[in-house]
């Protein structure tokens, strides 16, 4: 297609509960949809990045930015624009994934629906519907905890992950573990809040039978993960740390990580996202697919993702009514601990006019 211009609109959403982690906590979720609109063709991408760079450098403002002023500028002149050619365009500039991310997927999305083909079957899905686990955040105590924990339990959820920091860790795994038994699939999420120094406390958590614990340690901290990995049982997810393919594949061979967690926003869009599934399964590392509180559009996206035959752990691939009383698209609703893999062309999904509008902050036309 050739890019006429691409929407940028910025929605506020309310979070159904507070979400605290080790880094922030948040009651309302900031985010950037984009709509890419072309001579035959329009489609849709979301910007996982934060109203403020806590979770990475990004945040909604800069995302803006960098497509106004770069992004979007670098796709003109592009007669017959694709998908693929979208990341090669976009090399030039440094950096800014979740905002590249975006902008694949909205041309993506535009490529897909005027080829009548599912985002799905374009990734090369093996399933139709794909296992969630759900992420808790640290809560203002254990008994809070573990109310919340067997709500998610009852809602279906088949796995629990549990943010943690300092402070918070062996006593609520220890206690989720007693209430729930040893079968609960039960990971943690410490998102960088210890330091190599931390391993033999960490190591505390080797009874808990956890699934994995995920990025310990700072993103940068590849070297700090290859020992921590050495020192507790426990095996290593990284999240943050996993930018690309490439970075995939250090982790790995170095030893800093035998799981991975794969988010699309974080590693520049679903063809990234999709050539890091396919390193991790080269050398038999198991990946799931991560959240950043996605709206029905990611949602749908990464559901797409998960049901790739290398997602073989349940993702953070929650049901909107984990985060939102209202989505803008049509709700994912859970059934038996699953969520349907979209069939439609594209992402399958498209935001209702009406829930849009409610929760647009501001919307600006980038020609292109
Ligand atoms: C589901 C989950 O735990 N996601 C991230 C952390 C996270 C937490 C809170 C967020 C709030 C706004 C936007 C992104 C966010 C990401 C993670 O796996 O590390
Ligand atoms: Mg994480």
């Amino acid at each position: 297609m050739k890019l006429t211009g691409v929407e940028v609109r910025e929605i506020r959403l309310p979070l159904v509960a507070p979400f605290r982690t080790s880094f922030s906590a948040q009651t309302a979720r900031t985010a950037l949809l984009l709509r890419a609109v072309g001579t035959d063709a329009e489609g849709w991408g979301e910007c996982v990045a934060m109203a403020d760079p806590r979770y990475s450098s990004e945040y909604a403002a800069a995302c803006a930015d960098v497509l106004r002023r770069f992004l979007v500028p670098a796709l003109t002149g592009h007669e017959h624009l694709d998908a693929a050619a979208v990341a090669p365009a976009l090399a030039p500039f440094r950096g800014h994934r979740m905002a590249k991310a975006a902008l694949e997927m909205a041309v993506l999305d535009a490529e897909l629906r005027s080829r009548d083909l599912p985002l799905a079957r374009e990734l090369g899905a093996v399933h139709d519907r794909v296992p969630c686990g759900v992420s808790v955040g640290i809560m203002g105590s254990v008994p809070e905890l573990l109310d919340a924990v067997s709500d998610y339990l009852d809602a279906g959820y088949l796995r629990i992950k549990l943010k943690i920091e300092p402070g918070w860790d062996i006593e609520p795994v220890r206690a989720v573990r007693e209430r729930f038994g040893d079968s609960l699939l039960l990971q943690v999420d410490a998102n960088a809040a210890y330091t190599p120094a931390d391993a033999r406390h960490l190591a505390r958590l080797d009874p808990f039978g956890l699934l994995l614990i995920e990025q310990p340690l700072d993103e940068e901290d590849i070297l700090g993960h290859v020992q921590l990995a050495k020192s507790v049982e426990t095996p290593v997810c990284l999240d943050e740390s996993i930018t690309s393919a490439r970075a995939a594949a250090a982790a790995i061979t170095l030893g800093a990580c035998s799981i991975v967690n794969i988010k699309p926003g974080r590693v520049g869009g679903y063809l990234e996202a999709r050539r890091i599934h396919d390193v991790c399964a080269a050398h038999g590392i198991p990946v799931w697919c991560g959240g950043m509180l996605e709206t029905g559009l990611g949602r749908a996206a990464n559901v797409a993702l998960a049901a790739l035959p290398g997602f073989t752990l349940p993702g953070d691939t929650s049901a909107s009514d984990r985060y939102y009383r209202t989505d803008i698209t049509e709700p994912f609703v859970l059934l038996d601990g699953h969520l349907p893999v979209p069939a439609g062309p594209g992402l399958g999904v498209a935001p209702v006019p009406a829930a849009l509008e409610e929760f647009t902050v501001s919307t600006e036309w980038i020609p292109a």
